[in-house]
């Protein structure tokens, strides 16, 4: 059985369309003021967890707002629950993140996903995108001392290698882990390693995946990467080889792992305990690994 039965399409996984697209700052009605918007997220997640990493990279903790879920989800979905690094939702009193998608749509029967962007002025959806969420972290919240992300002068190149990386790597360990048919599962192993072989061979001769300078791509290597031997080696059985056996790619990783702020980006009992739990159909037991001992190169100091 699929994990997800109504994206699956010939024991492929056929990820969902994002419902909602508005964006800030592109009309008048939603003018990019501090405090209106708020971010919900689940640490768990590689989607989600760009968007924190992002709102964190360009200052924006002031004006917006983060409440993040209980990483294992129940039948109702995401919950905002007091526990271990998450908690209630200050903003609005949700228990469940559907509660945000009803009042925005209530005729919506798709996945409720993080991460969300929500106006708490008109108590609606803004986007549920991530791609969107972290464009317009920077176009329209970014005060000018901050990093630009997606430099203008790189646009055409980022954008191409942005939806390479979409496609082969972070949906790629999707495609290998929710595949339902051996052959679909080993294409999309095969092709996933390959992009990886292709990234290896990229960043063994220069830093970061466009040259010398830290670009939104980059991060989006990031989510994948670091969650890459500790649950998509395993759970999403990406086996081929680990993140450690690629000098270039584990550098880079403990490269941005070890910026200031975003070792608390990355919580790896939650990366765990969503993965294991939640994907039931996956993992029947529910049991959650011990290992791997994952190594970012801070271990000593
Ligand atoms: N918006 C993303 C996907 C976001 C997404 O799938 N988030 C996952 C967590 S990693 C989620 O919320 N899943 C809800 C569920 O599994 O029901 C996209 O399609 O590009």
């Amino acid at each position: 059985m699929a994990q997800f039965p109504n994206e699956s399409d010939g024991g492929s996984f056929k990820r969902q369309e994002d419902a909602f697209r508005r964006i800030v700052g592109a009309s008048e009605d939603l003018p990019a003021l501090p405090g209106r918007y708020h971010l919900y997220i689940s640490l768990a997640c590689p989607w989600a967890c760009r968007t924190l990493i992002v709102r964190k990279l360009l200052g924006l903790q002031d004006s917006i707002g983060v409440s993040i879920a209980d990483p294992v989800r129940d039948d109702l979905g995401w919950a905002f629950r007091e526990g271990a690094g998450h908690g209630p939702d200050e903003a609005e009193g949700f228990q469940y993140l559907s509660e945000a998608y009803k009042a925005t749509d209530p005729g919506f029967d798709g996945r409720v996903t993080v991460p969300v962007l929500w106006d708490r002025l008109e108590k609606k959806i803004v986007n549920n995108s991530e791609d969107d969420i972290c464009r317009m972290f920077q176009t329209a919240f970014a005060p000018p001392e901050a990093p630009n992300l997606f430099p203008p002068q790189l646009a055409t190149e980022q954008d191409a290698l942005s939806q390479f990386l979409y496609e082969k790597v972070n949906n790629g360990v999707y495609l290998a882990g929710f595949a339902t048919e051996q052959a679909v599962y080993e294409k999309a192993v095969l092709e996933l390693f390959a992009a990886l072989d292709e990234l290896e061979r990229r960043l063994s001769t220069q830093r970061y995946l466009l040259g010398d300078r830290i670009v939104e791509s980059d991060w989006r290597l990031f989510c994948t990467l670091v969650r890459f031997d500790e649950v998509y080696h395993g759970h999403f059985k990406c086996n081929l080889k680990r993140i450690l056996d690629y000098p270039a790619l584990h550098r880079h990783l403990c490269d941005l792992y070890r910026l200031p702020g975003i070792a608390e980006t990355v919580d790896f009992d939650h990366i765990k305990r969503h993965y294991y739990i939640t994907h039931d159909d996956i993992n029947p037991t529910r049991i959650v690994p011990v290992g791997p001992a994952v190594i970012f190169g801070d271990e000593e100091g």
